[in-house]
């Protein structure tokens, strides 16, 4: 086994991503892979974090689209992404895992209320802390959702999991010739409008100094090659 290259990771999950081959909700064995390659991570010592997006059930922006009041579906897209953070917690609980999700928004009957403070107390304890409700804002994502949490807690590492291999020089689901990034910095992401994160996103994480690895969710074993310090996707940095 190597040694890990960083001790505290936030991992944002894409939540459209979980769709895996279904047309709604949650692939059960995508879910139960990935629960075993972060359950791998924590038998490592590692700490992890984890925020899942909401685009397999709700995104707000589609919901306003049709009519609805923004902000109420921004409330749905932010449940959907609590829907998501505990079918992790009884994925990883399956696995063996200690796992806990922590809410931006109170529901003391489902899951405990986000604490920057309490994140880092499950984290030391060798639990993994999933993040849900993004950041309880409406007209957010979790893209930012996971810099801010990953500011908060201060994570070495930002690892997007999406549907894409990394950062190219345009959407590679429009442009397929489009030019791949392996390393590239947070001006350059911004300058040229690359859209694989949004814009808060990427700020929070440059301001903060937290390096930003984008990587396809659907390949397996890539977690543990980044964490055991292999270059796999696209780097972000200064
Ligand atoms: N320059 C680019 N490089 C890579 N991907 C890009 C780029 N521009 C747009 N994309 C698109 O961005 C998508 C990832 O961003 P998006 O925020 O939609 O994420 P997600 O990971 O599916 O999150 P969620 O489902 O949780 O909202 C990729 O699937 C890709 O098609
Ligand atoms: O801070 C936040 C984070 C998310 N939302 C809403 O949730 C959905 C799902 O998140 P994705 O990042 O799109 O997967 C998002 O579309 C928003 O509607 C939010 O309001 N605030």
């Amino acid at each position: 086994m190597t040694t890990p290259q960083y001790r505290r990771i936030l991992l944002k999950l894409s939540g459209e991503a979980l769709l895996g081959g279904q047309s709604h909700g949650i692939d059960p064995q995508l879910l139960t892979r990935l629960a075993q390659e972060i359950a791998d991570l924590t038998a490592q010592r590692m700490q992890v974090a984890v925020v899942i997006g909401g685009g397999n059930l709700f995104r707000g922006a589609g919901l306003a689209a049709a009519g609805m009041n923004r902000v109420t579906a921004d409330h749905m897209g932010m449940l959907a992404t609590v829907m998501n953070a505990l079918a992790m917690q009884d994925a990883l609980e399956q696995c063996g895992v200690a796992a806990r999700v922590l809410s931006a928004l109170r529901m003391e009957q489902v899951c405990e209320e986000y604490t920057a403070r309490g994140a880092v107390r499950h984290l030391e304890r060798g639990r993994v802390t999933l993040f849900a409700a993004g950041t309880g804002n409406p007209f957010f994502t979790t893209d930012s959702a996971a810099s801010l949490r990953a500011a908060e807690i201060r994570a070495d590492l930002l690892i997007k999991a999406t549907k894409v291999d990394g950062i190219y020089a345009a959407d590679p689901k429009v442009q397929p010739d489009a030019h791949f990034y392996s390393q590239l910095t947070y001006a350059q992401v911004l300058r040229d409008n690359l859209q694989v994160m949004d814009t808060t996103a990427v700020v929070l994480c440059r301001d903060h100094h937290i390096p930003v690895r984008v990587l396809n969710i659907y390949q397996p074993g890539a977690l543990a090659r980044v964490i055991a310090g292999e270059a796999i996707g696209s780097l972000i940095t200064a």
